[in-house]
């Protein structure tokens, strides 16, 4: 089974409130979104490798780390996806950039690929799939599903606020991928959408509502 990280730090909790505050303009809501990806960054990226060199300080030789050069991409899932990446490049530069092409038919929730494009060696690499809200799950699904067909198998899934349905769906689905999560709220509407959330994600971001 996937493991399930929350991120509890305190900076990431304070951002947030302010993204979920309905009074929060599209241009404050963005920067808020690019701040919490930098910082939910810095804790997916704790358990990258590193190798050790010799450097010489202007005192002695010493022994000390440098990162091991994990081939990396960062995959947003369209739009609200997009939200994130730059953010997560701040601190991973060299990270190539896939993106899959989703929406969700607001009647059925059911996802409707648009568009794929990754790296051409997708295979070798480390993927985080990025979205803003796993809300039924059926999005996030849909990404991962996409990817392994096309030979990818080191997946992992971030995203700012989750469900517990969208959790455990993804869970069951793709038990072989964690999920990293800034706020696990209480449920879904009978809309599909996360309570109490922060309504649509994309609409605050790109402001199309
Ligand atoms: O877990 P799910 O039930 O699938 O819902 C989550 C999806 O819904 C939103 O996208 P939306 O369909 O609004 O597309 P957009 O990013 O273009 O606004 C969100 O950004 C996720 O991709
Ligand atoms: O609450 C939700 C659910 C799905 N997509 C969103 O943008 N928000
Ligand atoms: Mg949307």
């Amino acid at each position: 089974m996937g493991k399930v990280f929350v991120f509890e730090h305190p900076l990431i909790q304070h951002k947030l409130t302010y993204i979920r505050d309905k009074s929060t303009g599209t241009k404050e809501f963005r920067e808020l979104v690019d701040e919490i990806s930098t910082l939910m960054a810095f804790e997916i990226t704790r358990d990258l490798p590193l190798q050790e060199i010799e450097v010489e300080t202007p005192v002695q030789l010493a022994k000390t780390n440098v990162l091991a050069g994990k081939k990396m991409a960062i995959v947003p899932i369209l739009r609200a996806g997009i939200g994130m990446v730059d953010g997560i490049l701040k601190l991973i530069p060299a990270a190539k950039v896939g993106h899959i092409g989703l929406y969700r038919d607001p009647e059925t929730l059911q996802p409707v690929e648009y568009y794929f494009k990754m790296p051409s060696d997708v295979q070798e690499r480390e993927l985080i799939v990025v979205d803003p809200m796993l809300a039924t799950g059926g999005s996030a699904i849909e990404a991962v599903n996409s990817l392994k067909k096309r030979g990818a198998v080191k997946i992992r899934f971030m995203c700012i606020i989750a469900a517990p349905e969208g959790v455990e769906a993804l869970q069951k689905a793709h038990p072989d991928v964690d999920i990293y999560i800034a706020a696990l709220d209480e449920k879904l509407n009978e809309k599909g959408y996360i309570v109490p959330g922060l309504g649509d994600a994309g609409d605050r971001l790109f402001g199309t509502k």
